[in-house]
């Protein structure tokens, strides 16, 4: 099938690479030229593991191309994936403006009957209102129906999970254009959900906020377990072990960032709103992760007391592992706050500096190796889980801290590790270590 892709974002990009690799012949726009050049490269412009290599493979073998000469992107395409962001606007909003310029482009360059495709998280509407641009501009003699189809790919492991997801949904009105989504991604081999449009466009937003839920839920029950002395880790296995719950999305940490639960969450509080519905528990859900972000800060102050003028070592940066992505990263608020008590911060993370320099305080420095970040540091906090981070020998830590003191917002160390090495270990929901302990 001739596809073209908008958008080589995360969630484009993937999208593209993954269909080509299924046999469609695919082409991804994209408005921005550099990175149409990078593409054309065969250099992906994010990190993502595995992606890079697949998308040269399917360049090798034809079936994938970028542009941004949309005359041509948009030709001859017999389905239309639209998967440009949808970024929050400052009432919490999603900023429909890509998606609806997208609508007009499809509109100006359309030439034959069309499929259009909605992958980017929108709200419940929005498939109609993209319909209803589209058809407003075009000639009658053409014929376009829309298909909902969210995507659930998690950055970090995003070429995986398109593989391996645990359903495709699709929404429709038109069974055709519903059949013929159905034929698109057969050869991933994945359950495909079908339901009607507005559905579809919920279960987006549904799922997103249930997992962030499922976040602010477990960190709150683990900032009660150091109140306790009871362990964060041992409660939230002994809980996913009932199949009604599950293990997954409970591990107590500094809570969710990236590029969207923060957002959808505000999203779907507004798009309750506006119906007039006040929809209390997401909005605490996402008021809990606000200060579970800066929970470190005040384990430090504890410790510390005054920061100014210490040096404070930060292991992470990115929202999470196996990604460069600094959108709403914790380390954004930690750092900010860090700097406005007078710390010295000296930082490292494996992929994400690049983007950080954009987006955190000048005033941060950063270091070239995790270990060269600790050398003389007061304390060191924790704020990604990184392999390299987890699979440290935290004995070694004497070489390059005098009196160690770790600060740990992702649980990477089992106590006993830190009781062994003879550390001072706070971390999220379990007692802490003091030396002598
Ligand atoms: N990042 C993620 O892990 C996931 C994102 N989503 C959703 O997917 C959508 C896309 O997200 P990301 O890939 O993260 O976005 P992104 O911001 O990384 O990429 C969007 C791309 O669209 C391009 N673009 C904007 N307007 C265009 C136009 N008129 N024509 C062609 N290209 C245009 C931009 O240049 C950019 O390269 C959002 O709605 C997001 O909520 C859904 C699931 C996962
Ligand atoms: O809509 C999206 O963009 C995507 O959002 C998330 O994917 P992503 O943001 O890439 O990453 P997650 O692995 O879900 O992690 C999100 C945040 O939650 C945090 N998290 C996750 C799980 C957990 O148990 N505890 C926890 O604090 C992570 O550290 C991270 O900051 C969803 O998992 C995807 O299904 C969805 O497609």
């Amino acid at each position: 099938m001739k596809i073209s892709v908008v958008g080589t974002g995360y969630v484009g990009l993937v999208t593209g690479v993954c269909l080509a690799e299924i046999g469609h012949d695919v082409t991804c726009i994209d408005i921005n030229e550099n990175k149409v050049k990078l593409l054309n490269s065969g250099k992906s412009p994010i990190y993502e593991p595995g992606l890079e290599e697949l998308m040269v493979k399917n360049i090798e073998e034809k079936r994938l191309g970028f542009t941004n000469d949309l005359e041509k992107g948009y030709h001859g395409a017999e389905v239309i994936y639209i998967a440009v962001g949808t970024p929050q606007k400052e009432d919490g909003s999603a900023d429909l403006s890509f998606v609806e310029g997208v609508a007009k482009d499809i509109a100006a360059y359309l030439r034959n009957d069309t499929i259009v495709v909605v992958k980017s998280t929108v709200p419940v509407g929005t498939n109609e209102q993209v319909l209803n641009i589209i058809n407003s501009l075009i000639d009658k003699k053409y014929y376009v129906s829309i298909v909902s189809n969210p995507e659930f790919l998690r950055e970090g492991s995003a070429v995986k999970d398109t593989f391996n997801g645990d359903r495709i949904v699709i929404g429709f009105e038109d069974d055709i254009a519903g059949q013929v989504l159905e034929e698109v991604n057969k050869p991933f081999g994945i359950p495909i959900f079908k339901t009607d449009v507005r559905s579809s466009e919920m279960i987006k937003y549904a799922s997103n906020a249930f997992l962030a839920t499922k976040i602010s839920f477990i960190n709150e029950i683990a900032n009660i377990c150091e109140k306790l002395n009871a362990n964060i880790e041992d409660v939230s296995k002994g809980m996913g072990l009932d199949q009604r719950i599950g293990q997954h999305f409970l591990n107590a940490g500094i809570g969710y960032g990236g590029s969207c639960f923060p957002k959808d969450t505000k999203a779907l509080v507004q798009i309750a709103g506006e119906n007039f519905y006040d929809f209390e528990l997401l909005s605490s859900v996402i008021k809990v992760n606000s200060s579970q972000q800066l929970i470190l800060l005040e384990k430090l102050r504890d410790r510390l007391g005054n920061l100014r003028g210490k040096q404070i070592a930060l292991w992470g940066l990115a929202f999470k592992p196996n990604t460069d992505d600094m959108r709403e990263a914790p380390s954004i608020a930690i750092t900010r706050k860090l700097i406005e008590e007078g710390a010295q911060v000296l930082a490292y993370d494996p992929i994400a500096i690049d983007n950080a320099k954009h987006v955190l305080r000048k005033e941060v420095s950063y270091a070239n190796s995790f270990t060269d970040a600790i050398k003389g540091a007061d304390a060191l906090l924790i704020l990604t889980e990184w392999n390299e981070v987890k699979q440290f020998n935290l004995s070694e830590i004497h070489e390059y801290m005098a009196a160690p003191i770790i600060i740990d917002g992702r649980n990477c160390f089992e106590l006993d590790e830190a009781r062994k090495a003879n550390v001072e270990y706070y971390s999220i929901g379990r007692p802490p270590i003091t030396l002598g302990k």
